[in-house]
């Protein structure tokens, strides 16, 4: 099945609102030519609105980097889904590598801030992923399978069709040290046999899989051309608008070293 390749801008902590504007601006008319390609950029809560706002009417998805899955009531500092559609966030991060490690989120928070995101119809980009340590020591696919099917036990009653999955090991986050093609791919293909074997042949077809750790303009093409890559979640490569448009033009199908 050909699914929809997605290529992901995440900001982390960096832009004001005037940057993200700027940005924003700069993008939106080039990413309008992206035919074939769904556009996603997350950013900080300050310019989520700002960012929502401009690309309302655009095809480009504004999402927010992460949410507390409680709709209301005193959790000091957490923000909630119905807070970021009031936003006009169409997308949301779950899990990634800096809020497991650096914030201490747990499988179970982020298997359950999924379903929440699911329900209200918010698309979760759920970032699994390897220290270097559990890489050296053989334990990839033991980590990284224990956050998918944690996952996959919250959505058991709430479907999840569609939802996108980004594999990210985290010793090639930030570093430049990007997995070999073969890694990716070797990492995604297991990912998508462990949702068929768990959710059956049409979910595994639908699941995009992103890869995320250090993609550039020199590396997108041949990431892309593996079979089970189906995007990327771009952090420092995607902070300039020419770079990011450079990796989005290079997931049109067809663009790609295997098309
Ligand atoms: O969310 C993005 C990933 O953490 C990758 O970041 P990076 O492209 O700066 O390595």
């Amino acid at each position: 099945m050909a699914r929809r390749p997605m290529m992901a801008a995440n900001w982390k902590m960096n832009k004001t609102v005037t940057e993200a504007q700027n940005y924003t601006a700069a993008l939106l008319p080039r990413a309008a030519d992206a035919e074939g390609v769904d556009v996603a950029v997350f950013v900080p809560f300050t310019c989520l609105h700002e960012v929502g706002r401009m690309a309302e009417d655009s095809p480009v998805i504004a999402g927010a980097q992460n949410f507390y899955y409680e709709d209301s009531g005193a959790y000091t500092g957490e923000v909630s889904v119905p807070m970021l559609k009031d936003v006009l966030a169409r997308a949301v991060l779950v899990g990634h590598s800096e809020r497991r490690e650096i914030f201490g989120e747990t499988d179970t928070l982020v298997a359950r801030k999924t379903k929440r995101a699911v329900e209200a119809d918010l698309l979760p980009v759920v970032c699994v992923g390897e220290t270097k340590e559990e890489r050296d020591s053989g334990g990839m696919w033991e980590k990284v399978s224990g956050q998918v099917s944690r996952v996959l036990e919250e959505l058991d009653e709430v479907g999840g069709d569609g939802i996108v999955f980004a594999y990210e090991p985290i010793w090639a986050i930030g570093t430049g040290d990007t997995a070999t093609p073969d890694d990716a791919q070797d990492a995604i293909g297991r990912i998508r046999e462990l949702l068929r074997e768990e959710r059956g042949e049409d979910f595994a077809d639908g699941v995009r899989i992103l890869y995320g750790g250090s993609v550039k303009p020199a590396n997108v093409a041949e990431i892309m051309g593996q079979n089970d890559v189906d995007g990327a979640l771009v952090g420092g490569a995607s902070l300039e608008v020419d770079s990011f448009v450079e990796l989005i033009e290079a997931a049109r199908p067809g663009d790609s070293e295997d098309g």
